[in-house]
């Protein structure tokens, strides 16, 4: 398997509203992305841009707010109130070769691979099986060309 792009660090926040502010008031973020509701996933969505994100490469801040009584980041906002680092995200070229890449290495997949925040394949590794971080991984968008380059 081959490690792609950071494609984004995930970011857990009580209020994507106030972390708006903070990424565009104290940060000195341009683009932030509109929020967006991920019903199946627990969360709602909001990505920044952080300088060098082109539209389709570089690494963004996902940042994620509890959606529902399910949401899978209640007991890290539980333990982590005001948020902070949640996971970080690698793109790799087949998600179905990765799946089984980490599964014959005893890796504990949390769950099914669905469709992500981009709209494509990803799924999670367990943070105890990651030293201690837990890890998605992503496909690779179509048409990207990063992995024919
Ligand atoms: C999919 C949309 C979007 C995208 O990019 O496409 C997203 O990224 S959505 C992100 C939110 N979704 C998920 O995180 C799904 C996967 N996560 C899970 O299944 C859970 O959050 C899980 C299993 C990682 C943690 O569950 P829970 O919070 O209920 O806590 P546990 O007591 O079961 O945790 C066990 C153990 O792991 C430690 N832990 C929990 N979260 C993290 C973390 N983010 N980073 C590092 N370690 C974490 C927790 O403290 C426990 O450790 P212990 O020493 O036993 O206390
Ligand atoms: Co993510």
């Amino acid at each position: 398997m081959k490690l792609g792009r950071l494609n984004h660090i995930g970011v857990a926040t009580p209020s994507i509203e106030e972390s708006i502010h903070y990424y565009r008031d104290v940060m000195g973020a341009i683009n932030i992305r509109e929020p967006f509701d991920m019903e199946e996933q627990g969360v709602k969505v909001c990505f920044v841009d952080t300088p060098g994100y082109d539209g389709t490469s570089g690494t963004q801040i996902e940042l994620i707010e509890p959606l529902g009584a399910d949401s899978p980041i209640h007991g890290f906002l539980a333990k982590n109130p005001a948020g902070g680092q949640h996971h970080l995200c690698y793109e790799v070229e087949d998600i179905d070769d990765a799946r089984k890449w980490f599964e014959e290495l005893g890796k504990r997949i949390l769950g099914p691979t669905r469709i992500g925040a981009h709209g494509t394949p990803i799924f999670f590794l367990h943070p105890k099986d990651m030293m201690g971080q837990l890890t998605e991984i992503m496909q690779t968008p179509e048409g990207d060309g990063y992995w024919s380059n």
